[in-house]
């Protein structure tokens, strides 16, 4: 018996099947184009989220699977019509900047304060409410088509749900619900308030349910198979890593880095800038937890591969920051698409800084892999003025990027906490296929699925704190630096 984990990202979308005793048995993905229509934008074809997801889930489908699990890019929007499926407008991803004006907007009437008491995250482009208001104004007709129930809003697990069920389940769960800015996170269920604020119909919603919650089955691959697990890839890398007891604090390099600390079961609002989120909720109840979001990680040392050809691939890197010049202090501010947390500066760009004649590929990519260590540690240091000062103390890492043991190693220099390798990477496909096999009765409980946590390597920090206090330093003024230009 076998359980189908699907994970839809940003660049590809994946499925994996999961055997009984949650090893990973078959694996299949698929990348989609990406599309930039103008500086800022980026979207996607909702079809080919669809048409990637529904292929690879195909390939590793077979008569063993009991349940699917999704999980999803967040915050990325969709619109379509209630009776024939169609988006009405391509998909408006996450990283998408559009709606910056709108969001400046709405703090100049002052209403960032309360948007941020009632959802627990900033009046910032990144979230799904201004997208999917900005479809409504700008696709002809949407708004009074959205009004009078013709229209239906999701977030990526909403839109593949639909797909999966033919049309008989418009749906969401908590965890994606948290992103789209008209959440309650108090309440947990979508806000009047916020509905009003950003000048969304109720009638475009999806019904919330828990992670582990019934969302229909598909009869698309054979026989009925239901869905019983849905969570934002974040959320499910937190539940992979097993963060199950407050102050556990976990941190995925892709794309972006996304950390998430465990603050159990009252929702944590940060005087640091950090957001407020749902981690999941399992069996009606609601664990919470704080989240920095970093744009550029794995994407720096893509920029090393695609901008400047310095690299042919990711993982040369390694040896060109141990071949880099140990006298020269090369750093890399990789604000490409502006700061996000905890500054949250959108009009920031990169910078590096400490240039010499000596300065080569080697050092350039050595500052590329260390920006990461630097950006998680504002992360942790925000983490601390919150919530304590030994947050941070351990760090579970995952996602494509930990593959580099520098850049490891100097995560662990930097922010002075011990950094943990499981040996499982793909943490987001396994949290959720473990949250549909519980609610199938395949798989242990959260208990007996901790236990099951194997780690790969430990990396100790090893720079001395008078190293560690000047670097640091010298990092805040670099982005101090960053912000102003
Ligand atoms: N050995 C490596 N050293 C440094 N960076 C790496 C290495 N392997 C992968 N990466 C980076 O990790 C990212 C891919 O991670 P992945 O978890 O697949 O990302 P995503 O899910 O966001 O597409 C890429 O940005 C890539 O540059
Ligand atoms: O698709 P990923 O892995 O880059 O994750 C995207 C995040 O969910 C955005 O908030």
């Amino acid at each position: 018996m076998s359980v189908i984990a699907i994970d839809q990202g940003t660049t590809s979308s994946r499925a994996i099947r999961f055997g009984p005793d949650l090893a990973p048995e078959a694996t299949a993905q698929e990348e989609f184009e990406q599309y930039f229509p103008a500086s800022g934008w980026v979207e996607h074809e909702a079809a080919d989220l669809w048409e990637t997801t529904r292929r690879v889930t195909a390939e590793v489908m077979d008569s063993s699977v009991r349940a699917i699990g999704i999980t999803n890019q967040r915050e990325t929007t969709v619109v379509w019509d209630r009776r024939t499926g169609e988006p009405i407008h391509r998909a408006i991803v996450w990283q998408d900047r559009r709606t910056a004006d709108r969001c400046a907007a709405l703090k100049k009437e002052g209403l960032e304060e309360r948007a941020t008491e009632v959802t627990g995250l900033l009046l910032d482009p990144y979230f799904s409410g201004t997208k999917l208001a900005w479809i409504l104004d700008e696709v002809e007709g949407a708004r009074e088509r959205a009004e009078a129930g013709e229209l239906l809003f999701g977030t990526v697990d909403t839109w593949l749900i639909w797909n999966l069920t033919e049309g008989r389940v418009h749906a969401t769960d908590h965890t994606n619900a948290c992103r789209t800015l008209l959440y309650d996170i108090r309440a947990g269920d979508w806000s009047d308030e916020m509905l009003e604020m950003l000048d969304v119909p109720r009638a475009v919603l999806p019904e919330i349910r828990d992670c582990d919650g019934d969302f229909g089955e598909t009869t698309l691959f054979g026989d009925p198979v239901p869905i019983r697990g849905v969570a934002g890839d974040q959320q499910a890398a937190t539940v992979g890593q097993a963060c199950f007891e407050p102050g556990m604090l976990k941190s995925t390099y892709g794309t972006g880095c996304f950390a998430l600390l465990n603050t159990g079961d009252a929702p944590q609002f940060s005087k640091s800038r950090l957001l407020t989120t749902v981690a999941y909720r399992l069996g009606g109840r609601t664990t919470y937890a704080l989240e920095g979001a970093i744009f550029i990680a794995g994407a720096a040392v893509q920029w090393l591969r695609d901008g400047l050809g310095i690299v042919e691939a990711a993982h040369e890197t390694a040896r060109m920051a141990a071949r880099a010049d140990p006298k020269q202090d090369v750093l890399l501010v990789p604000a490409f698409t502006g700061l996000g947390a905890p500054h949250w500066v959108p009009e920031a760009r990169g910078a590096l800084f400490g240039l010499t004649r000596g300065t080569g590929r080697d050092e350039v990519a050595k500052a590329a892999l260390e920006s990461v260590g630097y950006q998680t540690l504002d992360l942790i240091r925000a983490m601390q003025a919150d919530h304590g000062g030994d947050t941070g103390a351990v760090i579970r890492v995952d996602g494509g990027m930990t593959a580099s043991d520098p850049a490891m190693q100097f995560l662990a220099d930097i922010t002075g906490g011990r950094v943990d390798r499981p040996t499982i990477l793909e943490t987001t496909a396994l949290g959720v296929a473990w949250i549909a096999g519980h609610a199938v009765g395949l798989y242990p409980g959260a208990e007996g699925f901790a236990a099951r946590w194997a780690l790969d390597r430990s990396f100790e920090p090893a720079m001395d704190e008078a190293e560690r206090a000047a670097r640091t330093e010298r990092w805040d003024r670099a982005v101090a630096a960053t912000r102003g230009v």
